[in-house]
C-alpha cells in the first residue's frame, strides 16, 4: 500500500498550520506544505525541524508548480486562498485567480495524480455572498461539486468540501484587534453593534477535516455547526476580562461588503443534508443536465428548512463568551502578560 503523504496547500496560514500539527502528531510520514512565500516556510522549517514535512515553493495559480507538488501525495488539503474580505474587495480579480483559477487547478491537479481524498476548505462567506471573497470561494464549492460530479462515485479520487465561520484569534482579525485596543487605551471600534458572527476557535477546526478524508462520499460538503455573537458582547466580554468594563467604544460603520449575520447553510443545503450533532453532512446534488426530470423531480424539500445563520444559531451571553474566550490559549497569555504588567 502507498505510504500517507498530505500535500497541504496554504500551509503557514493559521487553518493550514493546525491542521500540520495535527497530522505529525498522528504521525503522518510525509507532509508537504506548498505556499508562496519564501520566508514563512523557513519560519515554519526552523520551528519544526521535521524530516517528515517537506516544503515547496509554488502558487495555485500555477498548474506546473501544483503539480510537482501533487505527485505521489494521496491525500490533499486544500486551504490556499485569499481570505480578507475588504482586500479582495478592491482586488477581486485577485480573488478569481487564487480562490477560483488556483482551486480548479488543485482539484483537477488531484484527479489527474489519482490522489485519494481532496478536501477543499471554504466559508460561511461563500453562503448568499455578497463581497468578493464570499463569491469566489461560492465558485470554489460549484467548480469541486462538478468536477465531483463529473468523475462520479466511482473515480479513485473523492473530491469533498469542508465550510466553516470565523476562527477565533485568527491573524488580522476582530478579537486580537479589540484586545490591541484595550491595551493601548484606545476606543474599541465596533462596526455594528448588533452585527453577530459564528465563533471557532481554532482547536475545534481540524476535526471535521479528518472526518471528511475518512468518511466523505464523493461531493459532500461538511459544514461545522458553531454558537455566534454580537459585536458588542464580544466587545463587552473582553472589557471584562481586561478589567476595564468602562473602557470607550467607537461605532464605526459597516466595512466594505460586510452582512450583518452570517450564513453557514442555506435552506437548499439543508434539504439534502443530514444532521450528524456537530454539523451537517451535505450531500452533492447529482442531478444531470437533462432539464425534463426538473419539472417532476425538483427539489420539494427546501421550503421545509430554515437557512442556518448566526442571528439563529445558539446565542452567547457574554458569560459564556468569556469563557470561551479563556479557553484561547493565546487570549490567556495576553491576560496574563496584561495581569502581571
Ligand atoms: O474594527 C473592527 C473590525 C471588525 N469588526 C467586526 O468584527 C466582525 C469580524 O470581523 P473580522 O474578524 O475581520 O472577520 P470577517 O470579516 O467576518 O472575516 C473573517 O472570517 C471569515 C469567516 O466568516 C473568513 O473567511 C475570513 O477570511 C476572515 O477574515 C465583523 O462583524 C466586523 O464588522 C469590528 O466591529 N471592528
Amino acid at each position: 500500500m502507498q505510504q500517507d503523504c498530505v500535500l497541504i496547500t496554504g500551509g503557514t496560514g493559521s487553518f493550514g498550520r493546525t491542521m500540520l500539527q495535527d497530522l505529525l502528531r498522528r504521525g503522518c510520514p510525509e507532509i508537504r506544505i506548498l505556499s508562496r512565500d519564501e520566508e514563512k516556510q523557513d519560519m515554519l522549517r526552523n520551528s519544526l525541524r521535521s524530516p517528515n514535512v517537506r516544503f515547496y515553493i509554488g502558487d495555485v495559480r500555477d498548474r506546473d508548480s501544483v503539480d510537482r507538488a501533487m505527485a505521489g501525495v494521496t491525500r490533499v488539503f486544500h486551504a490556499a486562498a485569499l481570505k480578507q474580505v475588504p482586500s479582495c474587495e478592491f482586488f477581486p480579480m485577485e480573488a478569481v485567480r487564487t480562490n477560483i483559477v488556483g482551486s480548479e487547478n488543485v482539484v483537477r491537479a488531484a484527479v489527474e495524480a489519482g490522489v485519494r481524498s481532496i478536501v477543499c476548505l471554504s466559508t460561511d462567506k461563500a453562503v448568499f455572498p455578497v463581497n468578493a471573497m464570499g463569491m469566489s470561494k461560492a465558485m470554489m464549492e460549484k467548480i469541486a461539486c462538478a468536477i465531483a460530479r463529473s468523475i462520479g462515485p466511482d473515480a479513485p479520487t473523492t473530491i469533498a468540501l469542508v465550510r466553516y465561520g470565523n476562527v477565533m484569534y485568527s491573524r488580522g482579525s476582530v478579537i486580537p484587534l479589540f484586545v490591541r485596543q484595550i491595551k493601548e487605551g484606545a476606543p474599541i471600534t465596533i462596526t455594528e453593534p448588533g452585527m453577530t458572527r459564528f465563533l471557532m476557535p481554532l482547536r475545534d477546526s481540524v476535526a471535521l477535516v479528518h472526518h471528511a478524508f475518512t468518511h466523505a462520499r464523493q461531493g459532500d460538503l461538511f459544514i461545522r455547526k458553531a454558537p455566534a455573537a454580537t459585536l458588542t458582547d464580544l466587545a463587552t466580554a473582553l472589557k471584562e476580562l481586561f478589567g476595564r468594563p468602562d473602557h470607550p467604544v467607537d461605532i464605526i460603520g459597516w466595512r466594505h461588503g460586510e452582512k450583518l449575520y452570517e450564513t453557514l447553510a442555506s435552506a437548499q443545503d439543508l434539504s439534502h443534508s443530514e444532521d450528524m450533532g456537530e454539523y451537517f453532512r451535505v450531500s452533492m446534488d447529482g442531478r444531470d443536465l437533462n432539464y425534463r426530470p426538473y419539472f417532476t423531480e425538483g427539489d420539494i424539500h427546501a421550503a421545509e428548512h430554515r437557512d442556518y445563520h448566526s442571528h439563529n444559531t445558539e446565542r452567547l451571553d457574554v458569560e459564556a463568551i468569556k469563557s470561551l474566550l479563556l479557553s484561547l490559549p493565546e487570549l490567556a497569555a495576553e491576560l496574563d502578560a496584561w495581569n502581571r504588567r
